[in-house]
């Protein structure tokens, strides 16, 4: 079964700063959704006000019509991948595997490089390594729908192609919303794409609207 997550009327102002006005913006299972935009342009905080974590002025957060409060206490709903590292240093490899219930032989025949980490803790970890488990989790955890904040940030090129591969598969299974300044990437993998851009979101249709809008020379 399809499902559908919509943010609808949002706006977000800090003090008399407007930052969201009037946002519209729609996730599918079975697709993946990309959210692009210039820096401080509030991709982030959209991610945070669907995620229930950031209040704004109005908002509208639906799942297949239905109001969606308070995402981030219902992870088989909703998952999130924030820009900040959110596993702790201290942790093994071993029990977050273990702790989230995911095969981690998986991950090795992925990433090979992983095959003597097993034992690692996270803080042993480069950045880029340290990034790939973390949306590794995100994206192989049990969701409807998952919203991933910089996932190619700090990783290698081969890195990148592998989560891009990642990404097409899990979405077969859940509906993704992304957002990331490597925008080739995220064109790449988008079956729908957002432009954010004066507070508002444009459905882009043509990649060269992006140009048109100011976002990027292509
Ligand atoms: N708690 C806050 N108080 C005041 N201003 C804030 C707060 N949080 C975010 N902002 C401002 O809101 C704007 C949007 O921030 P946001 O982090 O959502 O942008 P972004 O599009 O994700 O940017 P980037 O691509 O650089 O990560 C920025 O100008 C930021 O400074």
């Amino acid at each position: 079964m399809k499902h559908t997550l919509e943010a609808d009327g949002i706006n977000l102002e800090f003090g008399n700063r407007k930052i969201l006005s009037d946002i519209y913006l729609k996730c599918e299972t079975g697709k993946i959704t990309g959210l692009l935009g210039r820096n401080g342009n509030g991709k982030s905080c959209l991610m945070n006000i669907i995620y229930g974590t950031l209040n704004a002025t109005d908002k509208s957060i639906r799942l297949d019509g239905r109001p969606l409060l308070q995402a981030y206490k219902k992870p088989e709903i909703l998952l999130y991948l924030p820009q900040f590292n959110f596993i702790p240093k201290f942790l093994k490899l071993k029990s977050i595997f273990t702790d989230f219930n995911l095969e981690y032989n998986e991950l090795e025949s992925l990433f090979p490089e992983f095959k003597t980490k097993y034992n690692s803790r996270i803080k042993n970890l480069s950045g880029g390594q340290r990034r790939l488990i973390e949306i590794y989790i995100v994206l192989k955890s049990n969701s409807k729908f998952a919203l991933l904040d910089e996932p190619f940030s700090h990783l290698s090129p081969l890195m990148i192609e592998t989560v891009k591969e990642l990404l097409l598969e899990t979405k077969k299974t859940k509906g993704l919303l992304v957002t990331d300044h490597m925008f080739r990437d995220i064109i790449d993998v988008s079956d729908d794409l957002y432009l954010l851009t004066g507070g508002r979101t444009h459905l882009t249709k043509d990649i060269k609207e992006l140009e048109f809008l100011g976002y990027a020379k292509l």
